[in-house]
């Protein structure tokens, strides 16, 4: 298997990248969907939520109310700590069980694992590959403000809850830069693909042993 690492920061284009890694063979693991099964009704995670921000944090239909605790979340580290301690042990068991998953499905398949939080939820699965994709605060914020509708101090506020680019950018080996058109963005996702193919024949005329 070849585990790629994708982060990013929020709207900064990493399902684009993951989608076009998609179209050429790879696999798509990502942690936003994870994080939703885990609080899903009955969950321990859930239960947890509830006990830590209250009952106002869940719908009439026992569903997660995510736009409440986002508000609540967002503009306080405090309780975005809280809300992270519960969530990320639970994100990491479980992508470190469909990581192992895919693996043994098929030993050649190409994963890739979207992980927003990679660098603050010091996220250390065994990465071949770490893939940063990185636009302008500028650009992040209209995407949020222009596509999900988010208001602007909205969109602030969930861009400055991450690390910042610099950071990212130390523990990558790939950046992807996603500020320009989105055929830029696919061009160096299509150039990345040929790199992994070419790292992945290598390995296998590598003489073993
Ligand atoms: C606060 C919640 C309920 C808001 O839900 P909502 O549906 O509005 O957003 P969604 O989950 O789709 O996240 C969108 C983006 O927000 C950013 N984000 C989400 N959680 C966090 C966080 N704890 N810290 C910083 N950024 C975050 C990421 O870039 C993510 O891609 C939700 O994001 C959540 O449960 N977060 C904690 C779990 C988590 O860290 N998820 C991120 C990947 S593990
Ligand atoms: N050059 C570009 N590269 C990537 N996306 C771009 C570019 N220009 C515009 N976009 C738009 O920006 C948005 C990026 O969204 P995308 O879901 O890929 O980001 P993301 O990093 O996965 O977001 P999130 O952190 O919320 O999961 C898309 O709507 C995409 O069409």
């Amino acid at each position: 298997m070849y585990l790629i690492g994708l982060t990013g920061g929020i709207a900064s284009g990493k399902s684009t990248v993951a989608r076009r890694l998609v179209e050429h063979g790879a696999i798509h693991l990502d942690a936003d969907q994870l994080a939703r099964r885990v609080v899903e009704p009955g969950t321990a995670c859930l239960q947890a939520i509830v006990d830590a921000f209250g009952d106002e944090v869940v719908r009439a239909d026992g569903t997660l109310d995510r736009q409440r605790l986002g508000e609540i979340v967002f503009q306080d580290d405090e309780a975005r700590a809280r809300l992270n301690a519960i969530v990320h042990p639970a994100v990491r068991e479980l992508s470190g069980r469909l990581i192992a998953k895919a693996e043994a499905e098929d030993p050649d398949a190409v994963v890739v694992y979207d992980v927003p939080l990679l660098v603050e939820a010091q996220v250390d699965h065994p990465f071949d590959l770490v893939v940063v994709t990185s636009a302008p605060k500028r650009a992040q914020v209209r995407r949020l403000v222009e596509e999900r509708g988010l208001d602007p101090i909205q969109a602030e506020a969930r861009v400055d809850a991450q690390v910042s680019d610099e950071e990212r950018r130390a523990v990558a080996d790939v950046v992807i830069d996603t500020g320009g058109t989105l055929a830029h963005t696919m061009g160096q996702a299509d150039a990345l693909w040929v790199d992994i193919e070419h790292s992945q024949r290598e390995a296998r005329e590598r003489p073993s042993g």
